[in-house]
């Protein structure tokens, strides 16, 4: 299934799901941590390159490990997937996504490099973004709300650098 598809099919499952009735299994639930790595102004994407959502845009980044904090899992994923150590700077946001077989929980970290050459290690591509390249790529379902909070946040960036 190509990204696209998968993108509309997604949305559309999300806005026509009823609500869940208490006697329902309750879905896996999965919690992730994803750097969005900015450099030199641009954002790092990342195109998965396997599983249900291959071919899917995201930011890097997996599941948080028992007794791990965010910070901690995020910064073992990154070294694993790019072979950088990044920093997580600031929390952007936890996003709270109904994908058909799983609820996830995503916290977002704008993050910074702070040693190593990125190495693509597990993904099938990547691209560095400006700001007004965001829309550019197929983002995955729970990622398109990211992109609107990141990019407001940073139109406040480049207005408060502006006023300087
Ligand atoms: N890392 C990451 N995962 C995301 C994003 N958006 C999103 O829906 N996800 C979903 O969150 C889950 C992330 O887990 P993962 O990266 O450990 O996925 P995986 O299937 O490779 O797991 P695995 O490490 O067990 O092989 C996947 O189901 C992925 O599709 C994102 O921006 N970054």
């Amino acid at each position: 299934m190509n990204a696209t598809k998968a993108t509309n099919e997604m949305t559309e499952t999300n806005r026509t799901t009823e609500p869940r009735a208490a006697t329902d299994t309750p879905r896996k639930r999965i919690e992730v941590v994803a750097a969005i790595i900015r450099h030199e102004g641009r954002i790092l994407a990342a195109q998965r390159g396997y599983g249900e959502f291959k071919d899917g845009w995201e930011f890097p980044g997996g599941k948080t490990e028992p007794g791990e904090t965010p910070e901690r899992a995020l910064v073992r994923e990154i070294e694993e997937e790019l072979a950088v150590r990044v920093k997580p700077e600031v929390l952007l946001t936890t996003v709270e996504y109904d994908y058909p077989t799983f609820h996830l929980t995503m916290h977002c970290f704008l993050s910074t490099i702070e040693a190593g050459e990125i190495e693509m290690k597990e993904h099938e591509a990547l691209r560095w973004l400006a700001p007004d390249e965001l829309d550019r790529v197929e983002w995955l379902p729970a990622d398109v709300e990211v992109v609107e909070k990141l990019k407001a946040h940073l139109a406040l960036d480049a207005g408060a650098t502006e006023n300087l």
